[in-house]
């Protein structure tokens, strides 16, 4: 089974590629925002984690009628506390981390071709090493804003530029990923983008019956997929280093 990690800043149009995958070639979508959310029910050990730390530096931290976290409140905080955001992440991150990981075996025993997972935060998360192939959806700066503006017309232009500030660069997804999908334009034309880069992705229906049938050759195909991955990202992380020493120098 491939694992074809979905990533992109916010409003770039993750989901609306999601959503194609699914809808026109049946795909299971693991959408990380999502287990983001149910990890953070009531009663769930990483809300109680939140209220924990959060609760005295947020005061409307607790949606009065059923207890769940305000979370325009708490993206509020947390995108304008950089520090306090890394502290976010390692509460919800692990757990979010489990939850793929189960969904992606569930998918291997259904003897799934392809599984997306939908990632924000792919590279900044490491869920990148988990895929055999990765796919950025980008678009400019001012074209991001205005949808995003469009669809959280709750956020102010100041909330919309916190988070994409908080996010990795354009340049730097472009750099890390196997596959581009520019999102400039009309939807028709991501449409037509997205479909050839699937079509070259598929893999044959033989080595997908193999794979679970013959657990060892998964093994080994995912140990050599992992450490690919792991090479690439200090090959990545040091050549990243050099050009950062040299704009400085
Ligand atoms: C801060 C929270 C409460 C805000 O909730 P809200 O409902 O307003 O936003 P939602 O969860 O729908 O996220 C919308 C978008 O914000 C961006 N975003 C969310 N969390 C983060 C983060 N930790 N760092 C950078 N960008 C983020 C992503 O692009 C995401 O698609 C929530 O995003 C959260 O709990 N984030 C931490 C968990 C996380 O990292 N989720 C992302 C998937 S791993
Ligand atoms: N090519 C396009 N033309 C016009 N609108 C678009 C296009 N692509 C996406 N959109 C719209 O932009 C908004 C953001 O897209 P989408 O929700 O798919 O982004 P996302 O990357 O999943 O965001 P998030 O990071 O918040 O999950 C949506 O309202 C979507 O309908």
């Amino acid at each position: 089974m491939l694992v074809i990690g979905l990533t992109g800043g916010i409003a770039s149009g993750k989901s609306t590629v999601s959503k194609r995958l699914h809808d026109e070639y049946g795909l299971t979508v693991i959408d990380a925002d999502q287990i983001a959310r149910e990890i953070v029910e009531p009663g769930k050990p990483a809300y109680n984690h939140i209220v924990e730390y959060f609760s005295t530096r947020i005061p409307d931290l607790i949606n009065r009628e059923n207890g769940s976290l305000n979370r325009t409140a708490l993206g509020r905080y947390v995108f304008v506390h950089k520090e306090e955001l890394q502290v976010l992440n390692s509460l919800t991150h692990p757990e979010v981390r489990k939850e793929i990981i189960r969904r992606v075996l569930s998918s291997w025993i259904h003897f799934e071709k392809l599984c997306v997972l939908d990632v924000p935060l792919l590279f900044e998360s490491r869920m990148d090493e988990l895929c055999g192939s990765t796919l950025c959806i980008v678009c400019d700066r001012e074209i991001q804003l205005q949808r995003l503006l469009k669809r959280n017309p709750e956020w102010t232009r100041q909330d919309c530029e916190n988070r994409i500030d908080n996010q990795m660069s354009n340049d730097e997804r472009k750099e890390r990923a196997d596959v581009v999908l520019d999102n400039d334009t009309t939807l028709d034309v991501l449409y037509d983008r997205l479909d050839k880069s699937i079509r070259r992705m598929q893999p044959s229906t033989a080595w997908t019956y193999l794979e679970v049938l013959c657990p060892p050759i998964t093994f080994l195909s995912a140990a050599f997929c992992f450490l690919r991955n792991l090479l690439r990202r200090s090959q990545f992380e040091s050549s990243y280093k050099r050009a950062n020493l040299k704009k400085v120098e």
